[in-house]
């Protein structure tokens, strides 16, 4: 299994992107239209906040989930016991947000917005019928007006060397949510879990985006489209001395979209959360 690069901008690139996401839960796209300067000025701009101490200020709330997760409240992965090695700050547009990094927090949330719009329209298009006719509304439409779709600013700090044995900066895990959204970080890491159960690289060069379906989307398509578990390994050698700056955007569903017979978005959401650990 390889997760596919598949170019924006081809004439067939819905398909190709689509059926990547079926087979592996995982697209990659290029010339897509995500600004890159905007990403690497969010990268530095939050990487300095992140080195400062005002991040204590922003504490996160267990009740709305915005604001700063400090690497002693990360979270642990569904099914580990040892916490992530990482800090984040979770941007939502009603939440709490620093001043001087609102504005480019707020632009790439809106435009990684419309272009998850368009994928997932490109998501439904490509979905068998029988399949599609489970789906409560239009995919596309699930997100409109959604107050949760949420952009995390992760920062997974160099190493110490003191880390405890067996911790990775992210364990493997699958995302809760529709479908997530994440330009190539500014160092390496990120791995998918294939099918016969061997840990693999997502191409993640510079520019690229990765693309991932999420378990509520593996709810809502009775796992045609799989919510693949994936991890961020520990560097090693010179890269252990550097920090490692990544933005995902996790979109929700609206909470009271229903997934499945068994699930409403926000069911779904609340049982995730507790199994997190970052809600009672
Ligand atoms: O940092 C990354 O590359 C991935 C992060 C991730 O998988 C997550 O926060 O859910
Ligand atoms: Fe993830």
């Amino acid at each position: 299994m390889q997760v596919k690069v598949v170019d924006y901008r081809a004439a067939d690139a819905a398909e190709q992107f689509t059926r990547s996401l079926h087979e592996t839960g995982f697209g990659v796209l290029i010339n897509h239209p995500l600004q890159q300067a905007l990403v690497e000025k969010i990268y530095a701009d939050w990487l300095d906040f992140f080195n400062g101490t005002d991040k204590q200020q922003y504490a996160f709330s267990t009740e709305t989930q915005d604001g700063y997760f400090s690497t002693e409240i990360s979270e642990t992965a569904k099914g580990h016991t040892q916490k992530d090695i990482k800090e984040y700050f979770h941007v939502y547009p009603w939440g709490r947000i620093p001043a001087q990094l609102k504005a480019d927090a707020m632009d790439y949330y809106t435009q990684a917005n419309r272009l998850a719009q368009q994928l997932l329209s490109w998501v439904q298009q490509h979905t068998p019928a029988d399949i599609a006719a489970g789906y409560s509304e239009p995919l596309s439409q699930m997100i409109d007006g959604s107050r949760l779709t949420l952009l995390r600013v992760l920062r997974y700090p160099p190493l110490t060397g003191q880390e405890p044995a067996g911790s990775l900066r992210a364990a493997a895990h699958g995302d809760i949510n529709l479908l997530t959204i994440l330009p190539a970080a500014n160092e390496p890491g990120l791995q998918v879990l294939s099918k016969d159960g061997q840990w693999l690289d997502v191409p993640s060069d510079f520019g690229m985006l990765i693309i991932n379906i999420g378990d509520m989307l593996q709810e809502a398509s009775r796992g045609y489209y799989p919510s693949t578990q994936h991890r961020v390994v520990n560097p090693t050698g010179e890269g252990a001395k550097r920090s490692r700056v990544s933005l995902p955007l996790f979109l929700h569903p609206r909470e009271d979209v229903v997934l499945s017979e068994r699930y409403t978005a926000h069911s779904y959401l609340e049982e995730r959360l507790r199994e997190l650990g970052v809600k009672k």
